[in-house]
């Protein structure tokens, strides 16, 4: 049987979104990796799960390029949520995801009429627990050196709820990714810290309620960007006092997304406001457990994104 599915991106984090009526249907997390291999038209970061939900309007799951389920993808859920309202036609609706039932609305345009949507990030900890990360039987981590990390980078560890080590970095870490690339791997092999993975990014403010993200993801490595890792750090700045509490704009090697930080004495609220492209409409068919996709016809929408890319690029221009 063919079955039609979409690939989508929010801020350059690419993804194939499939609705399935039966979450029993498939083996989600060996379709997932083998939709994400680069052999299959360049290949995805993840792919995006919509099924039926009990206590809300749909349910979101995650698979990552390595077929690791994750609990949350911002990125993901804004083309979640478009996907979604739009089959409703509504402009605001509940997702539900593996750890928290998510509020998703339309939101206007970030600029030149781009898909522009605006998703919950919940539940917020700073409790090492919850990501897990062990490190000196220490409860959190915020803003400290960690030695067999690096001798100068300050890090913050938060799960939203999936898990981020945040760096504060100097313009030299930002502009050469080596000691991420090497740091993000020890902690996504066996290693004594992150016995789950963790999402690794660094950041660097770059102007008034403006920071830099580049983040190597648990699961999939080197992304354009992950959407829980720029909300995360947008927190961890105002926490920082780098930014103010409010809107703070997040650039990325993908775009730039506009994150809400509210701090009621400790208690987060966060969204995250960004772009839900559809970039084409594949099929797919699953004979003798076997997958054969075809790329059936792609949307005009990349052309109205590259407005932002362009942007991004002027505005990144002066870290270089
Ligand atoms: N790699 C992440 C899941 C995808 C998150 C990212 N794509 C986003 O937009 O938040 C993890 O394993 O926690």
């Amino acid at each position: 049987m063919v079955e039609n599915l979409l690939k989508v991106h929010g801020s350059g984090n690419t993804f194939y979104l499939y609705e399935t009526a039966d979450e029993t249907a498939m083996d989600w997390f060996k379709f997932g990796e083998w939709l994400c291999r680069k052999s299959n038209d360049g290949g995805a970061d993840g792919l995006l799960l919509v099924a039926p939900s009990n206590v809300a309007t749909a349910k979101m799951r995650v698979i990552n390029a390595d077929g690791s389920e994750a609990s949350m993808c911002g990125n993901g859920l804004r083309c979640v949520a478009r996907y979604v309202l739009e089959r409703e036609n509504k402009t605001s609706c509940i997702i539900e995801t593996m750890k928290a039932n998510l509020l998703v609305t339309e939101e206007p345009s970030l600029m030149n009429e781009i898909p522009t949507y605006a998703v919950q990030i919940a539940p917020v900890s700073f409790e090492l627990a919850t990501l897990p990360m062990n490190y000196n039987a220490q409860h959190t981590l915020i803003d400290e050196c960690i030695p067999p990390f690096s001798m100068d980078i300050r890090f913050t560890a938060v799960s939203v709820p999936n898990p981020h080590l945040i760096g504060l970095v100097s313009k030299e870490e930002i502009l050469s990714a080596a000691h991420q690339q090497q740091l993000a791997s020890m902690l996504n092999g066996e290693n004594d810290y992150t016995p789950d993975g963790v999402n690794v990014s660094y950041m660097y403010p770059i102007g008034q309620q403006e920071i830099y993200v580049r983040t190597f993801e648990r699961g999939v490595g080197f992304t354009n960007a992950c959407g829980t890792a720029m909300t995360a750090s947008a927190l961890v700045a105002t926490l920082l006092h780098l930014v103010e509490e409010g809107t703070i704009t997040v650039f990325n090697p993908g775009g730039f997304v506009k994150c809400e930080v509210k701090n009621n004495n400790g208690e987060y609220h966060l969204r995250l406001i960004g772009n839900a492209t559809f970039i084409a409409h594949y099929s797919f068919e699953h004979v003798n457990d076997k997958w054969t996709l075809n790329k059936d016809r792609e949307t005009n929408e990349q052309h109205a994104y590259q407005a932002l890319i362009d942007f991004t690029a002027s505005k990144l221009s002066a870290l270089a």
